[in-house]
Formats: structure tokens, sequence, C-alpha cells
């Protein structure tokens, strides 16, 4: 094993600012539980005591402590979960930035996997491990669902965005070179394959929750063959779905108009190539309280693996600070995406409970609580 980790460089510090504790924006009778993702199928087994096996990959900075928080939670609750922990510490594999064996096998038996963040190295080092994951395991579709936590007061009022990023391509391809000495060239991949797997995903999706619009995202006005494929495809996979209405928008309106008011794009699922996709559900989650809230899953046909929407925040990691709503709300998509379903309806209601009572949050939500006991209040209420 390679130790290619060590040499990450310092991460600029991004700030994130708690917003203020008001009145409540939504009742808790009101707070919709996250969708349950049915699309792709689940079809792990179980043991003989009823359990299902999930990989674990505990992450980097602050993924140890939020994951103990989900387990913790998830024991609490009896969940038929049995964790087996992973190492995905990067190999080599013909001068490629891989993945474990022993990952790989255990991701492929378990069909599902729950994820702390990864950190990745600037400029020099491994391939994004993030993305090795993504790709090693065809998770075609990434969903970052985001909704305003009732409760917590923020501008918006009643966010409730659902974004499909696709997420084995595009500007994320990593394909780079030097032309000559001070040019480089990074090329951004678009294939109708990906393309037309992760817009069909996203109208299958519309239709498992609901929705009855699909907007693509795009900059095919600047990047005509790129974002021009993408965008002719999404008009022809919308011929095979004539229930649900189709249409784009150019990704900096789509900034715009999401920040100024974002309720109008409460009845849609967007979906768009992989750097607009990463960007947009960072914005998403400052519509509502920021990164320790947005919760998603890495959807493929064979297994999925489901991360909160942030990284490793190596500001405040091994302080015991985390929000770990997001991984908790990350594997409340995961329970449903494997038919358990009770179990997340009831974990997330205390959750939800816990954060709208506003006496345990943590600091990103201008509370004083640790991990830890945030994690201890959402088991009271079980
Ligand atoms: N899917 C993944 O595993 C991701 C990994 N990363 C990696 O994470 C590392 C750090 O990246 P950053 O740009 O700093 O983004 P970040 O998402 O780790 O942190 C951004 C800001 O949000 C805060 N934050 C994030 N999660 C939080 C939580 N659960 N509770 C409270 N506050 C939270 C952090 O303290 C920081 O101020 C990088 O190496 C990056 O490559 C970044 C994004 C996603
Ligand atoms: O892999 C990384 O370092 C970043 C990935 C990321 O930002 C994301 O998945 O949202
Ligand atoms: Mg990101």
């Amino acid at each position: 094993m390679l130790a290619l980790r060590s040499i990450a460089a310092p991460v600029q510090r991004q700030c994130f600012r708690a917003a203020p504790r008001a009145a409540v924006t939504l009742s808790l009778q009101n707070q919709r539980l996250y969708s349950q993702d049915r699309v792709a199928k689940f079809n792990g087994q179980k043991d003989a005591q009823g359990r299902y096996t999930v990989s674990l990959i505990e992450g980097d900075g602050i993924g140890p402590e939020i994951a103990v928080a989900v387990k913790d939670i998830f024991a609490a609750a009896k969940t038929p979960i049995a964790w087996e922990p992973i190492n995905v510490d990067p190999i080599l594999k013909d001068g490629k930035t891989a993945i474990p064996d022993a990952a790989i096998e255990s991701i492929k038996k378990n069909k599902v996997a729950l994820k702390g963040p990864l950190a990745t190295p600037i400029g020099k080092g491994h391939v994004s491990l993030n993305l090795t994951l993504r790709r090693t395991f065809n998770l075609f579709a990434n969903l970052r669902p985001c909704r305003s936590v009732a409760g917590y007061k923020t501008p918006y009022d009643n966010v409730d965005t659902v974004l499909i990023r696709e997420n084995t391509e595009g500007e994320y391809s990593g394909i780079e070179h030097v032309v000559v000495d001070g040019v480089v060239q990074s090329i951004k991949l678009i294939t109708r394959e990906a393309s037309e797997r992760v817009l069909r995903y996203a109208f299958q999706h519309a239709r498992a929750i609901g929705r009855k619009k699909v907007r693509v995202v795009h900059k095919a006005t600047i990047m005509k063959m790129s974002d021009g494929l993408f965008l002719t495809v999404g008009n022809q996979i919308a011929k095979e779905f004539p229930d649900i209405e189709f249409d784009a928008e150019l990704l900096d309106n789509t900034c715009l108009k999401m920040t100024t008011d974002p309720v109008p794009y409460n009845d849609k699922v967007l979906v768009m190539p992989n750097l607009y996709g990463d960007i947009l559900s960072d914005m998403c989650a400052g519509l509502i309280g920021g990164l320790g809230l947005t919760p998603s899953g890495n959807i493929g046909d064979e297994c999925s693996i489901f991360e909160a929407v942030h990284g490793s925040a190596p500001d405040i990691a091994g302080k015991g600070l985390a929000n770990p709503t997001a991984l908790l709300l990350s594997s409340m998509m995961m329970l449903r995406h494997m038919g358990l379903t009770e179990y997340a309806d009831r974990i997330e209601k205390a959750a939800f409970a816990t954060l709208a009572e506003g006496k345990a949050l943590t600091g990103d939500l201008g509370g004083k609580a640790k991990t830890h006991e945030f994690a201890a209040a959402i088991i009271e209420k079980l």
C-alpha cells in the first residue's frame, strides 16, 4: 500500500457562517421525509440474524466523528445493519490511483456502502478517491436532495430542491496534459451513453417522487458540443416520458434565480453535467443552513454509495464540532434504498425533532452541542 495520502496539501478554508435561530419556518408535521430511492434496485442478502451488511468507509477529517454518531443512532434504533469497515487508502494499479481489492470486494458483495468524506490533495497527488469510487462502481447518478429544516430559520423558507449530477465523466474526467510549457489542457468528456443513463434516471426519479418537471442545467451556449450533446440527449430521452415536462436553463441563470427565490424549483428535478452539480449542490446547502445538513447518494445499477455532500472539514476535524446530520440523512436515503423504510422514518423523525427543538444544535447551526451530544439528543427521541 502506498502512502499517497500523506502528501495532501493544506486546504484553503471557506467561511461557514451560522444562520441565526429564529421562528420556525416549517412545522414539524409538515416536514416531509427524504424520499425513497427505489429506481435503482437493491438486491443485497440478509444474514442469519436478518441483518444486511453495509460496507463502511469512515473517511478523513470529521469522517470518523460523524460515522460514530450514525453508528450509535443505528444501534439505539436497533436497525438491522451489520457494518463492515473498509480501508480505501489508494493503491497504484497500472500507474493509476485505485481502490484496494478487499474494499472493492466488500462493496460488490454488500451492494451498498456508507461513506464519510475523503480528502483530495490539491494539485499533485493521487486522484480523488471519491471520484475513483464512483468510476470503479459505475455510480452514474449523484442524487442530491436539499430541503429546509423545520425550526431552523434561514433567509429562504421551504427550499425543496432535487439535483442529479452526472457522476462519472464531464469536467471530472481527469484527462489533462501539458501542450507546451505554460499551456495545459483539460478535457471535458461527455458521452451519449453516460448522458442517456443519467438523464433517464432523472426522469425515472421524477416519476418516483411525484415531480412532473425535469430541467437540464447547462452551458450549451458556450460548450456547444459537450453540453450540446447532453442537452440533445435530454430532449431525446424526454420523449420516453410524455407525462413529464422537460426544459433547460443556463447554469449562471439557475444560480441567480435559486439564490433569489429557490421555491419555484421545488416542483422540478434538475439534472446536469458533473461539475455544475458539484457546485450547485453546495450552493443549495447554503440556502438551508449549510453543508452539515445535506445528504446524497451515488447510484449505480449494481451497487450504491451514500455520503454527505460535504468534505472532510479539516478546520473543525478532531474537535467534536461536526454536525452529523448530513451523513445521518444520507444513511436514511440508504435505508430507504434498501427497503428499510420504517427504520429510516423513525430515525429521521427523531433527527428533525431534535433540530426543531434547537436545544442540542452543533456550532454550524448556531448551537454549542458537540457531535456526540447532538447524537445523544436524537437517541433520546427515538
Ligand atoms: N465527497 C467527499 O468526500 C468530498 C470531499 N471533499 C474534500 O474535503 C476536503 C475539504 O474540502 P473543503 O473545501 O474544506 O470543503 P468541506 O465541505 O470539507 O468544508 C467546507 C466548510 O463547511 C464546513 N462543514 C462541512 N461539513 C460540515 C459538518 N458536517 N458540520 C459542520 N461544518 C461542516 C467546514 O467546517 C468548512 O468550513 C478537501 O480535501 C476536498 O477534496 C470535498 C467535498 C466532498
Ligand atoms: O473528491 C473530491 O475531492 C471532491 C468531491 C466533491 O466535491 C463532491 O463530491 O461534492
Ligand atoms: Mg462538492
